[in-house]
């Protein structure tokens, strides 16, 4: 059934092709990378990864399954569209998370969750007369964001939620969110906290790269102060100083919060693969920079019991929001000691010796090569021979199937496995978070998403040994590296 489909698809490219190219004939403009088998090839992956979803019986089968669909569809993608309309349209797709982050900034979607309908409906009139955005601009809105499945609209002009709209609602009321747009954002639920960095912050940055790198300074720079961000924040200290200047850490904070809502956000969290269990009985696991410690709360239930659980992070608000976050769910676990809250900044030397593991999330990422080695010393000098490095963050992996010689003598776990040919080994679309990640932290901090070998030579010289590599989640490329003194 798909080959009449797959042929339609290819006649229409086809067409679009003639008419854009001009004169020359289709078989004289088909590369080896269009012809229709390579289509074929694909389509196949893809008929049988949606069949592989719809029979899977396990959130890591379906995973798996989901994630060959979208590396597939994106291929598929490269393949039909015209190369000069696919260019096009790339090049306007940054609409799409403006749209995004300025709907969760409005708070329409709270908006549209007080609806007295019993069918949960709202036109555009009626948010307007809520939230004062004009009717034209809520319909222009929601109509581009119903076309990735955000909102629907089921009449014209008149819109519900879906799954993944009812996401944005805070759960704060829309008068809480007039009375104070920006930190509200600490206050309600982690994805809108994620969405309000990452689009204006993240995106400011963003927008501004071309021109920045354009400088020799921001192009050729390394340092957390000359980043695309701080140009067009037009700021010379760090995101992280600039946070707390401008009493945004708690948006921030909230926004990493979501790594502790499974159903939200499975691929921050699960940290099960590890054996946790085999650590011995009062050990103590050290979250290096690790924010409130909502990678701790997780690890709680998987660690020996009379483990102890030390939280580190340099913000006194962080670590103020941390208590509240303890408390709300486990309320004696501070009080008894099971976990500390302790001030440290991760560029002095770490007081806490021997601990068994010495962890750090999303910590490495932020930093140049230079840096994170300096981090990794302290935590070398202070380790024993029995402590363990655990370094969480997304490890990249690379586009082509052939690798050459790095697998050799890499630990285990190092180098997934690849997707089926002719996909990209690492999944293409399916991988495009990551390499928007690792964008994001290139324009606010200067930092690097890092392959396996990035990740083994900055501990190498820091004189830690890689051991294993575990997966936290087949959805990601978050792994789990773990080292051992030299
Ligand atoms: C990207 S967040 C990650 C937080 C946490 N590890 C997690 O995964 O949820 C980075 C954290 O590093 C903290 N931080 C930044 N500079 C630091 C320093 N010099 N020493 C300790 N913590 C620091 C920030 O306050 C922030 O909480």
């Amino acid at each position: 059934m798909l080959q009449p489909l797959v042929f339609r698809v290819r006649l229409t490219c086809n067409e679009l092709q003639l008419r854009r190219s001009g004169s020359r004939s289709l078989s004289q403009r088909l590369t080896a990378s269009e012809t229709p088998s390579e289509i074929t090839q694909v389509s196949n992956i893809l008929t049988k990864s949606l069949a592989a979803l719809g029979a899977a019986s396990n959130e890591k089968d379906r995973a798996k399954a989901f994630t060959t669909v979208q590396a597939a569809y994106g291929k598929l993608e490269t393949l039909v569209v015209p190369p000069s309309l696919l260019l096009q349209q790339i090049s306007m797709t940054y609409q799409l998370p403006m749209v995004l982050g300025t709907v969760n900034d409005l708070g329409i979607a709270e908006v549209i969750s007080e609806s007295t309908d019993p069918k949960g409906r709202m036109s555009s009139k009626d948010i307007e007369k809520r939230c004062g955005v004009p009717a034209g601009k809520v319909s222009r809105f929601l109509r581009f964001l119903a076309g990735r499945g955000i909102f629907e609209e089921v009449a014209p002009d008149v819109w519900t939620h879906t799954k993944a709209s009812r996401l944005l609602d805070s759960g704060l009321s829309y008068e809480e969110i007039a009375r104070d747009p920006i930190h509200r954002f600490a206050k309600g639920a982690p994805i809108p906290a994620w969405i309000s960095h990452t689009v204006e912050q993240g995106g400011m940055a963003a927008v501004s790269m071309v021109t920045a790198l354009r400088e020799d300074k921001y192009k050729k720079s390394e340092e957390v102060f000359e980043t695309p961000f701080n140009k067009i924040y037009d700021t010379d200290v760090p995101f992280w100083q600039w946070l707390e200047q401008e009493g945004r850490v708690l948006n921030m904070t909230k926004g990493f919060e979501m790594n502790n809502t499974r159903n939200v956000s499975p691929q921050f969290f699960d940290f099960s693969y590890y054996p946790w269990r085999d650590l011995p009985e009062n050990s103590t696991i050290v979250d290096v920079g690790g924010g409130v410690g909502s990678a701790m709360a997780i690890v709680l239930p998987l660690a020996p019991k009379g483990t102890k659980f030390i939280v580190q992070d340099l913000s006194y608000p962080v670590l103020e929001h941390a208590k509240t976050f303890w408390a709300e769910r486990d309320s004696t676990a501070v009080q008894e000691g099971r976990v500390v809250l302790q001030r440290h900044d991760f560029h002095q030397p770490q007081p806490v010796k021997g601990a068994a593991v010495y962890f750090m999330r999303f910590i490495l990422h932020d930093w140049k090569d230079e840096t994170c080695i300096e981090i990794l010393k302290h935590l070398h000098h202070t380790a024993n021979e029995e402590s363990r490095l655990l370094i969480v963050e997304a490890v990249i992996a690379h586009a082509c199937h052939d690798i050459g010689s790095l697998t050799e003598g890499a630990v285990e776990g190092a180098y997934p496995t690849p997707m089926p040919e002719p996909l990209p080994a690492n999944g293409g679309r399916a991988a495009e978070f990551e390499a928007s990640f690792d964008m994001h932290m290139m324009n606010v901090l200067n930092g690097v998403e890092r392959t396996y070998e990035q990740f083994r030579q900055i501990a190498e010289k820091a004189g830690w040994k890689p051991q294993k590599v575990y997966q936290t989640d087949e959805l990601s490329s978050l792994k789990i590296l773990e080292f051992v003194k030299v």
